[in-house]
């Protein structure tokens, strides 16, 4: 029996991103607390609403402990609106955690993003794993699409959306954030890869320990000259030279020798933190 909006009562608004509103719902029956993100297709052209339909298909596939789960679909021809029913992750984003650890200046604890890169990279895992021969690439990771829930595990979150709205014509092409987790492949214009995804992985975890990612300027064109050349400071001393060479390995500007997740999975270090931090 497909859900309509009337089997879930809103209780507030989230935030809004580039493609719409995210909302925390609850689910009548149960009284489960479920997040929707309402997209408006209204504008979208019959291509962008048939890649719509075949990265929601993907995201229903798409089951794992450390990404999002994706629940229902409801779609209101009334409004041109599709909502998109997900699991909520009830601590938040990554993004407004490093704002507060840097507001507070408070270095997360080095057990924290050993845990945060075995579960991100566990993820990645799941989506590289080609389902059907197709790999869902995520395109567009970065602190504010990652989410924590209750027990701190890593929610990998807004998989595949990130493809329907960097299509040309799509609205949401204008990026609003600085893309500061660019790979310098994608800066170089040359195709998207699974080492994309893995050197924005790279950036993002050392964001987590430095509280600012590798590579800043003031301006795109400087950030694109830094993100190429590749070269950054160490991550604070108050982490261990282990974690720092796992950071360093994995942000390699030359693609064949960033690792692969299976690489990073099997790294010594990565296994031990695996089975202990459990
Ligand atoms: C300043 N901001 C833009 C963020 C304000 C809001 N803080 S926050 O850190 O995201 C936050 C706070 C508390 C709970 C949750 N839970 C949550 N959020 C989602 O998406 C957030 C949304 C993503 C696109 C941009 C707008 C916000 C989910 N998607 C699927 N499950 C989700 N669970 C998130």
């Amino acid at each position: 029996m497909p859900s309509t909006l009337d089997d879930f009562a809103v209780i507030s608004t989230i935030g809004s991103g580039s493609y719409g509103t995210c909302r925390k719902i609850r689910r009548k029956k149960d009284g489960k607390v479920l997040a929707w993100k309402e997209m408006d297709y209204g504008s979208m052209t019959e291509t962008e609403k048939q890649m719509l339909v075949s990265e929601v298909n993907l995201l229903r596939e798409l089951r794992h402990s450390n990404i999002v789960r994706y629940y229902d679909r409801i779609i209101d021809r009334s409004n041109t609106t599709i909502y998109i029913i997900m699991e909520y992750c009830d601590r938040g984003d990554l993004a407004s955690l490093i704002s507060r650890c840097r507001r507070d200046e408070v270095y997360m604890e080095e057990d924290f993003v050993w845990k945060i890169l075995v579960q991100i990279t566990q993820a990645l895992q799941e989506c590289h794993r080609r389902k059907n021969g197709k790999a869902v690439l995520h395109r567009d990771l970065k602190p504010a699409n990652i989410f924590l829930d209750s027990d701190e595990n890593v929610k990998l979150g807004d998989f595949g959306l990130a493809r329907v709205l960097h299509h040309e014509t799509s609205f949401a092409k204008t990026y609003v954030g600085t893309p500061y987790y660019m790979s310098p492949e994608l800066v170089n214009n040359m195709s998207y890869n699974e080492k994309s995804d893995i050197w924005s992985m790279g950036c993002i975890l050392y964001e987590l320990c430095a509280l600012r990612p590798p590579f800043t300027a003031s301006n795109q064109h400087e950030l694109n000259k830094k993100i190429r050349v590749g070269d950054f400071a160490r991550i604070p001393n108050k982490y261990t030279d282990g974690l720092n060479n796992v950071v360093a390995k994995i942000i390699r500007v030359e693609v064949h020798k960033r690792p692969t997740i299976d690489e990073v999975l099997n790294e010594p270090l990565v296994m031990k933190k695996r089975t202990s931090l459990g």
